[in-house]
């Protein structure tokens, strides 16, 4: 199924949350609305669902108009942050439940529904668990029950509310390679909200970022990681120096991984672009070495990031202690000219 959103303006009081949004999903594209609290995502998904409706604009599913239609007839599955399932019903009674409840003229015999629950908990790889209650699963194993009970009816479209915001950050990750893999598996046309950028980098096909109701950029990883058309999208997209003086009309951006720490011997010559510093602290977390410096010309702090090897070398050639002289070089310098896109 493919999503057209046209002029979609939605206000709640003063608060814009869609402003004048347009955008099209491709049919089986898994897209990712990605933005900090606050800016519009989970009301876009809600005006999708049909549980909000849109002060003008329209939103088309293929060639139907469903920007008034009601939320049961837009054939659409959800997931959310907080694990809706029914707590006194089994995992496959939960998976079976939207197929239950369906009317009698559109729903599968109970052989049927016990053959798609069956096919639907092997996809989830859940099968063993089939007869447990939701309390006695892990909140991975919970989400995973949420989303076969999404798919159970399938829906063309599946929208996913921060579906693994509650869980610890390993379980997240495993749950992000698993769900790449089922939306791809099932072809159903998918758009999850977050405000992970790692989460929305890693797992969409499109990610679409926004900020203040506003689409800021849409594009594929690679392509808002890479060449943010915004200097908010490159600031919200990972960590950044920025280079301009305050209130500049052109940003400049380096980010910390793209940054090389050259000696300062006393006298020596400036190398080309080199801005001078002084080493103030340094921190290792896992394989990555976070160097904090200070620019010698204002009280600027410049993060620097390298592998813990690269680290290794570097302080084997420069031991570094209070008040050391460094060389900073960017390799890779992002300015934004004029409301133009990162160059
Ligand atoms: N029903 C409502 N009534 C009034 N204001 C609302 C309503 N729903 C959302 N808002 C406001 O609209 C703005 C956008 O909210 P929304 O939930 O869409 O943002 P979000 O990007 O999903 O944020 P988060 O990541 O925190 O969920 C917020 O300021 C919120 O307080």
């Amino acid at each position: 199924m493919q999503i057209r959103i046209q002029n979609l303006n939605k206000s709640f009081g003063r608060t814009v949350v869609c402003d004048n949004v347009n955008l099209q999903i491709a049919s089986g594209e898994l897209l990712a609305l990605l933005g900090p609290s606050g800016s519009g995502k989970t009301s876009l998904l809600r005006v999708l669902a049909g549980l909000e409706l849109p002060d003008s604009g329209s939103v088309h599913f293929d060639e139907r108009d469903v920007t008034w239609a009601d939320v049961r007839s837009r054939n659409i599955g959800f997931v959310f942050q907080h694990y809706a399932l029914f707590a006194h019903m089994t995992v496959a009674d939960n998976v079976a439940f939207g197929l239950t409840v369906l009317p009698a003229s559109q729903r599968p015999s109970k052989k049927e529904i016990a053959e798609r629950v069956a096919h639907l908990l092997d996809k989830v790889q859940l099968a063993p668990l089939a007869k447990r209650y939701p309390h006695q699963l892990s909140g991975g194993q919970r989400q995973r029950v949420a989303l076969a009970r999404a798919l159970a009816t399938q829906p063309k479209v599946l929208l996913l509310d921060e579906p693994f915001g509650a869980l610890d950050a390993k379980v997240r990750k495993e749950l992000r390679r698993w769900l790449r893999q089922i939306h791809h598996d099932m072809g159903v046309t998918s758009i999850f909200v977050t405000h992970d950028q790692e989460e929305a980098l890693e797992v969409a096909d499109r990610v679409v970022v926004m900020n203040a109701g506003r689409i800021e950029q849409v594009g594929t990883p690679n392509e808002v990681y890479e060449h943010p058309a915004t200097p908010f999208v490159m600031e919200f997209l990972g960590d950044v120096n920025p280079l301009h003086p305050q209130g500049s009309a052109t940003p400049t951006y380096v980010r910390p991984h793209q940054i090389e720490v050259l000696p300062a011997a006393p006298g020596s010559a400036a190398p080309q672009d080199g801005i001078a510093a002084i080493w103030k602290q340094t921190q290792v977390v896992g394989p990555y070495t976070y160097l904090e410096f200070q620019r010698s010309d204002s009280a600027q702090l410049i993060d620097v990031q390298l592998t813990r090897s690269e680290h290794e070398q570097l302080a084997s050639r420069m031991p570094f202690a209070a008040g050391t002289p460094v060389w900073l070089r960017p390799t890779r310098v992002t300015e934004f000219v004029e409301a133009g896109a990162g160059i």
